[in-house]
C-alpha cells in the first residue's frame, strides 16, 4: 500500500514506525513539509489526491497535525493512542491519515497503533449513513 507520511520530529517512536512500513512491505510517500500545518496539511493533499492511499502524520502531540490534515477535503485524520480508537477510526469514521503522538507513544505502543489502523478494513457498513454526513460536511463549509 502507498502510505503517505510525515513527522516535525525524529526520535525512536519515528524510527519504529517508519521501520514497520518498510518492513511490512509498504511504499512510503515521505512528504517533508515544515512546520507541522503545512506537514499535516501536505499529507491530506497526498491522500486526498490519491497520490497515497493512507496518510500517518506525526507531530508531539499528534493533535496539531490532524487538524491540519482535515482541513484538507477529502482527509480525515484521527489522532489515535490504542489500537482500539485505531480500529474504531478506521471501522466508524473511515479515517485515511492516522495522527500520533511522537513524544507519548512509545515505539512498540506506535507500531501497535499503526498495525491496527492498517489492517482494519474502512468503514463498516452500519456506519454507512454516519460516514455520508460527515464527508458531507466538506462540502457545507
Ligand atoms: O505537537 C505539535 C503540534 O500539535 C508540534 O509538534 C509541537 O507544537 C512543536 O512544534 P514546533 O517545534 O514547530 O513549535
Amino acid at each position: 500500500m502507498r502510505i503517505a507520511f510525515a513527522a516535525d520530529d525524529s526520535n525512536a517512536t519515528t524510527d519504529a514506525v517508519l521501520a514497520h512500513l518498510a518492513a511490512a512491505g509498504h511504499e512510503v510517500v515521505r512528504v517533508d513539509a515544515l512546520p507541522w500545518p503545512d506537514l499535516g496539511a501536505g499529507v491530506g493533499r497526498a491522500v486526498a489526491e490519491g497520490r497515497a492511499e493512507l496518510g500517518v502524520v506525526m507531530c508531539w502531540t499528534g493533535t496539531g497535525t490532524a487538524i491540519a490534515a482535515n482541513k484538507v477535503p477529502g482527509a480525515l485524520a484521527a489522532v489515535a493512542w490504542d489500537p482500539w480508537v485505531a480500529r474504531g477510526a478506521r471501522l466508524w469514521n473511515d479515517a485515511n491519515v492516522l495522527a500520533m503522538s511522537l513524544k507519548r507513544l512509545a515505539p512498540d505502543v506506535a507500531v501497535e497503533v499503526l498495525r491496527a489502523f492498517l489492517e482494519t478494513p474502512a468503514a463498516d457498513p452500519d456506519e454507512a449513513e454516519n460516514i455520508a454526513r460527515l464527508k458531507g460536511l466538506d462540502t457545507n463549509r
